[in-house]
């Protein structure tokens, strides 16, 4: 594997600060090391810069707007170029808005691709229908086709068209949805997992199901820490309770490698000053980590490098 590490320090999604922390948080817990340990050629290509844009007043009830589209904006290139340099796109975030910039950017290299989205949360208010006007419960209304018509035009938001269809969506780990995200779902059909399912069917039998039904386009993991329990990765701004089990989360990972279809991944919303004990932090961060080797081949069997050659 060929991996392209994008940090991506960035708050404004969301009102809790310490979200922007996560990058070198998660590459101080070794996250390149592990990954090249592992066998993967990694190339980091920093933390992005992001500009606080002055007097961002809300707009229709969104805060932070301009800051948070000219950040996407920016990340948008970044994830395009990563990309274009043939890797495997790895954004550390920062809050779930960022997913606005990583989908865009990773369409426009590649073309349209496959979403999945393991998440607590649907992210899929629209800015008039979101009753805190925090971005990062917003991002899917910016990038599905279908919902275009539900988006006033934005400042700083210019730079991106909807490219993504709902049809190739799927959500894994809904445990908190919004009563306008849920009919938002319904009336655009959209294919989710939520921990009913994941109860009823079993971890394995979801993966099987959401890679039957989706197509064999690229696929762009978006993973938000929070999709895991609360008990396993509490430092995070919207804990939920009765989420993922480390297990389960590292299995969707491990079963997401295998396609040889992941092209881009996510890792958001681990925020390290939401952790009360410095234990709570350590096992929030470790698990990103892990969830994140386990995209690009770590085996709970174990691993050997190639050059140990087998009979
Ligand atoms: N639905 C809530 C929560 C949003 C959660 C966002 B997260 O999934 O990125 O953590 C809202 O609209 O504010
Ligand atoms: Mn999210
Ligand atoms: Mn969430």
């Amino acid at each position: 594997h060929s991996v392209g590490i994008i940090g991506a320090p960035f708050s404004k999604g969301q009102p809790k600060d310490g979200v922007e922390c996560a990058p070198n948080k998660l590459r101080a817990a070794g996250l390149l090391e592990r990954l090249q340990q592992q066998g993967c050629a990694v190339k980091d290509y920093g933390n992005l810069t992001f500009e606080n844009v002055a007097l961002d007043e809300p707009v229709k009830g969104s805060k932070s707007v301009r800051t948070v589209g000219s950040a996407n904006q920016r990340l948008s290139e970044a994830v395009k170029a990563v990309k274009r340099d043939g890797h495997t796109a790895v954004m550390l975030g920062g809050d779930h808005s960022l997913a606005i910039g990583s989908i865009h950017g990773h369409t426009a290299a590649v073309g349209p691709v496959s979403v999945v989205w393991v998440d607590a949360h649907a992210d899929i208010h629209t800015p008039l229908s979101s009753n805190t006007g925090n971005i990062h419960g917003q991002p899917m209304s910016y990038l599905l086709y279908e919902l275009q018509s539900k988006v006033p035009p934005l400042p700083n938001f210019s730079w991106m068209k909807p490219c993504l269809s709902s049809r190739d969506l799927v959500y894994i780990g809904l445990r908190d949805v919004d009563p306008e995200e849920h009919y938002i779902m319904k009336l655009l059909t959209v294919k989710a997992f939520s921990m009913t399912q994941v109860d009823q069917l079993g971890v394995a039998r979801v993966m099987e199901e959401t890679c039957d039904y989706l197509s064999k386009k690229p696929i762009h993991l978006s993973y938000d820490i929070d999709a895991i329990d609360p008990s396993v990765t509490p430092a995070t701004g919207t804990p939920a309770v009765g989420g993922l089990t480390y297990r389960e989360g590292i299995y969707i990972t491990e079963y997401l490698c295998q396609t040889g279809l992941l092209s881009a991944v996510d890792m958001v919303e681990v925020n390290p000053l939401r952790g009360r004990t410095e234990d709570d932090v350590h096992s929030t961060v470790s698990t990103a980590v892990d969830l994140l080797l386990g995209c690009f081949g770590r085996r709970r069997e174990g691993n050997h490098l190639p050059d140990y050659s087998l009979p």
